[in-house]
């Protein structure tokens, strides 16, 4: 299809049936702000774009994919919440589609199968990066890059690099998504502190694969008294949570509901930090001094132009020292490969 309006409905601005809305203009300005999803029609990228129809921050919804983008497009536009839906659907497509983006979450790319490692995907996922970032620098140069795509600790490198080709590269706009790490490890925590889940905070830190994810578990609120065999269990629960998910979706993918939610918490931080919210901190893989690596994942705030401060990683068990030790070597080569990529 040609026609770049694949559908275009505004919402419902005046309805009021709508409680998101109220709650969205009663007593505030909202700025305008367009969000794109790259990879909208795939498993994450559906509910992830359910998700930001729901969130009364965005104005412009731009959903992009090479294949099914009419129909989620059509569905997810007839939701009477504030933001007018236009789905993208081919590559001739996506400079529309980033045109005047503020935020621009990327779940493009194929998932993890049983017995794969995130870095089997690099193959087909690096070039499917590549291609989009080039034409984020193109488009949307300023826009918050949230980079869902895997392996995430290679991805990163790679949108870096094709920014810094392109003369657009700002660190402070490129995040590697690993809020659904940090919302592995509140939950898997709070089941076994028996604490209340909103309350719990864990800061998880390094990359988002394998040993390179390490959770925090010494810095956990609310405190529980936990033994080191529980301590050591939750951390191999949180660094295999993706693969607990690939293993019992049998061969259909990888986490795709969970991811989206995440996906949807990191963007709305993202948009909060935009806004002049004050205080927004979230974990994310960015360009980061925290350690010798050049890109790191830490709790990271959040303001008008992107990250406003990275944070550093707070006193360490002996149990997490031996863990940060031990996963930089990983870290370190999948930066490495995904910079070689790029830059070749
Ligand atoms: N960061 C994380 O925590 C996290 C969590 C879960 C999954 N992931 C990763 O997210 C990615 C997507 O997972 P999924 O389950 O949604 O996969 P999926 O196969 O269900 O969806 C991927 C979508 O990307 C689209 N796509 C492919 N090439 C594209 C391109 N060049 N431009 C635009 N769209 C394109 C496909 O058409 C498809 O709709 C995978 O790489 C997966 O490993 C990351
Ligand atoms: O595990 C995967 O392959 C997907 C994702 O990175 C996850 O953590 O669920």
């Amino acid at each position: 299809m040609r026609n770049s309006m694949l559908r275009s409905i505004k919402s419902l601005t005046t309805s009021p049936s709508s409680h998101v809305l109220r709650r969205g203009y009663a007593s505030e300005a909202v700025p305008e702000r367009k969000v794109a999803v790259l990879g909208a029609a795939g498993g994450i990228g559906q509910s992830l774009s359910l998700l930001m129809k729901l969130n009364p921050l965005v104005s412009n919804l731009a959903l992009y994919d090479i294949a099914n983008t009419p129909g989620v497009a059509a569905d997810v536009s007839h939701i009477n919440t504030r933001s007018e839906v236009v789905g993208y659907a081919s590559d001739a497509e996506l400079g529309k589609a980033l045109e005047g983006a503020d935020v621009v979450i990327i779940p493009a790319g194929v998932p993890r199968k049983p017995g794969m490692t995130r870095d089997d995907l690099f193959n087909i996922n690096a070039g499917i990066v590549k291609g989009l970032c080039e034409a984020i620098a193109k488009h949307c140069p300023n826009a918050l890059v949230n980079m869902i795509s895997n392996p995430v600790n290679s991805t990163v490198p790679i949108a870096a690099e094709v920014f810094k080709k392109a003369g657009t590269y700002d660190p402070k706009r490129l995040f590697g998504v690993t809020t659904l790490d940090v919302v592995r490890a509140k939950t898997f925590y709070a089941g076994k502190a028996m604490v209340p889940v909103a309350e719990v905070n864990v800061p998880v830190v390094g990359g988002h694969a394998g040993i390179t994810i390490l959770p925090l578990f010494s810095q956990a609120t609310p405190k529980a008294n936990l033994s080191d065999e529980v301590i050591t269990a939750l951390t191999k629960r949180t660094q295999d949570g993706g693969t607990e998910v690939v293993e019992a979706k049998a061969g259909k993918g990888s986490a795709t509901l969970s991811m989206a939610y995440a996906g949807a918490i990191f963007a709305d931080a993202c948009l909060k930090g935009l806004n002049g919210v004050p205080d927004v901190i979230e974990c994310s893989f960015v360009q980061s001094t925290v350690t010798e690596l050049p890109f790191f994942a830490s709790r990271v705030r959040l303001g008008k132009n992107g990250v406003e401060e990275v944070l550093g990683l707070g006193p360490l068990s002996d149990f997490e020292k031996e863990g940060l030790e031990k996963l930089k070597p990983e870290l370190k080569s999948s930066i490495e490969k995904g910079i070689k990529f790029a830059t070749q």
